[in-house]
């Protein structure tokens, strides 16, 4: 995500300066025209604007608290914006500390995987900051088809851990249809067909059915980092005592799928599950 969001960036004119953990992996974007902070603290040294893309609340917290990292620097006209798919309370953690150095923060975690990233369609869901998020609505506007400014911290995590929880549900319903279509005799091309004509037609069923027909799971969307956003969800729900018997089902789902060592494919591989 964050290398397609780069590359983007950099196509529409922005300087950009990257690093990743594993440095190696910026060599394509210096291919695009981007420079490269040896750290993270690096980075925002020379940089007025961050955007962080991380996997996880841990990846998160380490990019900004470890030695060499975004604290290090950040300071007073700096802005820090982290991207990456994280739980409120690891948000808010980042927040009050980005903010006691004098910098700005914005969560801005986004809706739409790797296509969508490499076309800059993707949805923002930001919240924080709202000077910081006026002034960087030029770099959204690159990145994604639509902003949503939520409010305060947190409002960005959890709307994103909202969607996320739905789509994992859904996916799963979609997996056991197609077993079901298949295992009774009918065929599960023409149940795409039919459901893409009705009321539950949606692009993600249209995308990932016929791979899906096929065992196939092109990575888009990590399977781990879906299971991720499933286990955030439900703590979510735990907090506010909402029972979510579906989601949580669907996520014992994506735990199996990991046990089966498919964390690194597209989440829709969920569906081997369903064989094995
Ligand atoms: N892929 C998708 O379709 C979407 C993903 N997201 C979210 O975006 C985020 C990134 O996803 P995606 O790009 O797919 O994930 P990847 O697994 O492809 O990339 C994860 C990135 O995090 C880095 N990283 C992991 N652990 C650490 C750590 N401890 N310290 C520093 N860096 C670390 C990795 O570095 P290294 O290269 O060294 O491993 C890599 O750059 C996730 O939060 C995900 O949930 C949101 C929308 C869509
Ligand atoms: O967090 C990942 C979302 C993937 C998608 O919206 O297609």
């Amino acid at each position: 995500m964050g290398k397609a969001m780069a590359v983007n960036l950099l196509r529409h004119g922005f300087k950009v300066t990257v690093w990743n953990r594993t440095l190696s992996r910026c060599d394509e974007l210096v291919q695009h025209g981007a420079s490269v902070g040896e750290t993270p603290a690096a980075v925002i040294k020379k940089c007025k604007y961050t955007i962080a893309m991380l996997s996880d609340p841990a990846a998160a917290l380490s990019v900004v608290f470890d030695k060499h990292g975004a604290l290090e620097q950040i300071c007073g006209g700096k802005g820090y914006i982290d991207m990456s798919t994280v739980d409120a309370d690891t948000s808010s953690q980042i927040s009050q500390v980005i903010t006691s150095k004098g910098g700005s923060f914005l969560e801005a975690p986004v809706s739409g995987s790797k296509k969508p990233a490499e076309d800059g369609q993707l949805v923002i869901l930001a919240a924080g900051d709202k000077d910081l998020y006026d002034q960087v609505v030029p770099a959204f506007d690159v990145l994604g088809k639509k902003s949503f400014f939520l409010g305060q911290i947190g409002n960005g995590a959890k709307m994103k851990l909202v969607v996320n929880m739905i789509m994992g549900s859904m996916m799963n319903a979609f997996s056991e249809g197609i077993v079901l279509a298949d295992k009774s005799g009918l065929d599960p091309h023409t149940l795409l067909d039919v459901l893409d004509l009705g009321a539950i037609a949606n692009p993600m069923f249209k995308m990932k059915g016929p791979a899906m027909i096929k065992n196939s799971y092109p990575p888009a969307f990590p399977l781990k980092h879906q299971q991720k956003d499933m286990r955030l969800a439900l703590a979510l729900g735990d907090e506010n005592a909402v029972p979510m018997p579906v989601a949580a089902a669907a996520n014992e789902a994506f735990k199996k799928a990991r046990s089966l060592g498919l964390g690194d494919h597209d989440f829709s591989a969920v569906f081997e599950t369903l064989s094995k």
